[in-house]
């Protein structure tokens, strides 16, 4: 539904309180301080909140540091570790799986939601950003805010507004791509709408709360079964000794066929645990999608065993691993494939020394050098920044002359199974 008969009734959005200033949240305060609204960004991490207040993070992008250190930034953007008054309030924590029963957990929510109840005045949106399990906003929130005192849907609009941004391409994306809202009533969608307006170049579609949940999970569960179907028809293609990624872009040419790309795994903070919110709303009907996960949650042991066996011709080496992010061009080691297959090895005794030339705790300046210093038996190329791909492909007669192994692909990319 996408109608405009609410515009001209929503009241304005001057204030936003954003709780939880991570990946998803901080930029959302960004754009906003940058676009001159007056932004309270919030967050119990007492270290992240002076450091957006002095501006001395080290983020992701440039162009979203640039951001950070902008004028307006500085005079809209005010960090706290908890919550004051505002017109809108949105949460972007986490919410990630319990374990080992990988149900979700969503005490961080429920945190957030009890921390700006007192806060909370009539007129005011709740918008929850966070990615959450269908039925999440009617089963938790509303009850909270009800018993609170305030009837959704009245007294305070409620909406969800899902965070689609990659993960890289923050700053494009949190302008560009098209916005899902869903509301408990309409207004509270277009309220919702306000937030946003300041700076969105997508289109917004409006919905219900549980749709726009529901949405979310279906977005990263497609990406997450389709790596699947990849990394499956790159074990097959490793059993037959083919180079995959040469057969799926012959299949590729195909008018309907778009196969992803096989990895040494699927990490980060979404597709690993999003899918599984799906299976707790309806067991029944989530074999696909479950199996798909557990094929994924399999490639770090299976390119661990590929590993292994090129490492097999020496005694005791000295491996040095290259990456430790969950995806390439990114700082963030979240669920990384990468460190579960060091881990791995390591249980296994291999000595490994694990660079990561965005990661702060595994630094180091010039590549080679580092090789030179380690004197290593094999690298092992396991995250593919471009800066590490450029850098392996010119010192490549270097490190054979070197008699150095090195494991990644034909085509210069990182392991791939
Ligand atoms: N990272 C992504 O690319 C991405 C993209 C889309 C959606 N999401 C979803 O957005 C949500 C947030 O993810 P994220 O990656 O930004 O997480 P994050 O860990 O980077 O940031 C969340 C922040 O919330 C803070 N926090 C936790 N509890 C709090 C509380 N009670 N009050 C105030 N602050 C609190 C944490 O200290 C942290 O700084 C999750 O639901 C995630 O699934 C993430
Ligand atoms: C539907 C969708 O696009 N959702 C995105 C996703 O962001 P992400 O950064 O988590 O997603 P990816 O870039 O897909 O990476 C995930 C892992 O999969 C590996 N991979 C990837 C592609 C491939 O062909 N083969 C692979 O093996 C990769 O190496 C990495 O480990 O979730 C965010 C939060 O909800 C969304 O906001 C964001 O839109």
């Amino acid at each position: 539904m996408q109608t405009s008969q609410f515009e001209e009734a929503v009241e304005p959005i001057e204030q936003v309180v954003v709780v939880g200033t991570g990946f998803v949240g901080l930029p959302l305060a960004l754009q906003l301080a940058k676009a001159g609204k007056s932004v309270i960004g919030v967050d119990i991490d007492e270290q992240l909140v002076a450091a957006i207040n002095d501006q001395s993070l080290n983020l992701d992008e440039d162009k979203l540091q640039n951001l950070l250190e902008s004028d307006e930034v500085e005079e809209n953007l005010q960090a706290r570790t908890s919550p004051t008054s505002g017109d809108a309030f949105v949460v972007s924590v986490p919410t990630p799986l319990t374990r080992p029963q990988k149900s979700p957990d969503l005490s961080m929510i429920k945190a957030a939601v009890e921390s700006i109840i007192p806060h909370l005045e009539e007129g005011d949106l709740v918008n929850i950003e966070s990615t959450i399990p269908p039925l999440t906003c009617e089963e938790v929130v509303v009850p909270m805010l009800t018993e609170a005192g305030f009837t959704p849907g009245e007294e305070i609009q409620l909406a969800h507004s899902p965070e689609r941004i990659l993960p890289g391409d923050v700053f494009e994306e949190i302008v560009h791509n098209d916005r899902v809202i869903g509301g408990i009533n309409e207004e509270s969608a277009h309220r919702a709408a306000k937030v946003y307006e300041p700076f969105l170049k997508g289109e917004t579609y409006f919905t219900d709360l549980i749709s726009a949940e529901l949405c979310k999970l279906m977005e990263n569960t497609f990406r997450d079964v389709n790596i699947a179907l990849a990394n499956e028809f790159a074990l097959i293609g490793d059993s037959l000794n083919l180079d995959i990624t040469e057969v799926i872009e012959l299949a590729n040419r195909h008018p309907r066929v778009d196969i992803l790309n096989p990895g040494i795994g699927v990490g980060g903070h979404c597709l690993p645990i999003d899918p599984w919110f799906l299976n707790e709303v309806n067991p029944e009907h989530t074999n696909l999608i479950t199996t798909a996960r557990r094929i994924n949650d399999k490639m770090p042991q299976a390119s661990a065993r590929k590993i292994r066996h090129a490492l097999s011709e020496f005694d005791n080496p000295t491996v040095l691993a290259l990456g430790s992010t969950y995806k390439p061009n990114t700082q963030d080691e979240r669920l990384s494939p990468a460190n579960e297959i060091v881990d791995e090895l390591r249980r296994d005794g291999y000595e490994i020394e694990h660079f990561d030339r965005l990661v702060d705790e595994k630094q180091y300046d010039n590549l080679k050098m580092l090789i030179e210093k380690i004197q290593p038996d094999a690298i092992v190329h396991l995250v593919g920044h471009s800066e590490t791909i450029s850098q392996l492909e010119e010192l490549k007669p270097w490190i054979a002359d070197q008699e150095i192994k090195l494991i990644q692909t034909e085509n210069g990319n990182p392991l791939r199974l």
